[in-house]
């Protein structure tokens, strides 16, 4: 993993490469840059973690807001960051039928109704088969508790995103 290349990043390049790490959140790696050197890949996950965990409740309810719906109107007007494309393509979420469709934007439109943010999870690690009964079962779940639920898809998704990014050509070490 050549973090040497990483650190020698000024601010421009490295939240050109990393502002998305975190969807739609560049102010994330905005901050990060000043954290370097990173001694290794895990050492700057630690870091864009340790960010969205210092924030307060309000703060990091504003990083779920910056996802874009699970097969939601962004999927349909195609306008979706080039990572969530590939993420929710991935998950079959492109070739659901109007059906499938209409039972997603129910369960997403209460679940943000009940708690103010969209349902996110790292579609990477789902499939379109699970994710309905998954949105169902954490609707249930009390407001603290799913914040922390959330905000974990938000980092399995950081740290996918992540893996790409270094192993990308160039950025792999020998
Ligand atoms: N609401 C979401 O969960 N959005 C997303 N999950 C992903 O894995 N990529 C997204 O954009």
């Amino acid at each position: 993993m050549d973090m040497e290349k990483v650190n020698s990043m000024d601010f421009g390049e490295f939240v050109d490469v990393f502002g998305n790490v975190v969807e739609r959140c560049p102010l994330i790696a905005a901050a990060v840059w000043s954290q370097r050197p990173f001694c290794n890949s895990e050492d700057l996950e630690k870091h864009f973690f340790a960010f969205i965990d210092a924030l307060p409740q309000s703060g990091q309810e504003g990083i779920l807001r910056c996802h874009p719906d699970l097969a939601g109107r962004e999927l349909q007007q195609g306008t979706l960051t080039a990572e969530s494309r590939r993420e929710q393509r991935g998950a079959g979420l492109m070739s659901l039928d109007a059906a499938e469709r209409l039972r997603l934007a129910e369960l997403n439109a209460q679940y943000r109704a009940r708690f103010g943010f969209p349902f996110v999870l790292a579609a990477r690690l789902s499939d379109r088969a699970a994710v309905p009964g998954e949105l169902a079962r954490r609707l249930q779940r009390p407001p603290a508790e799913e914040l922390r639920t959330a905000l974990g898809e938000v980092k399995k998704i950081g740290r996918l995103r992540l893996a790409d990014l270094l192993g990308a050509a160039g950025l792999a070490g020998p």
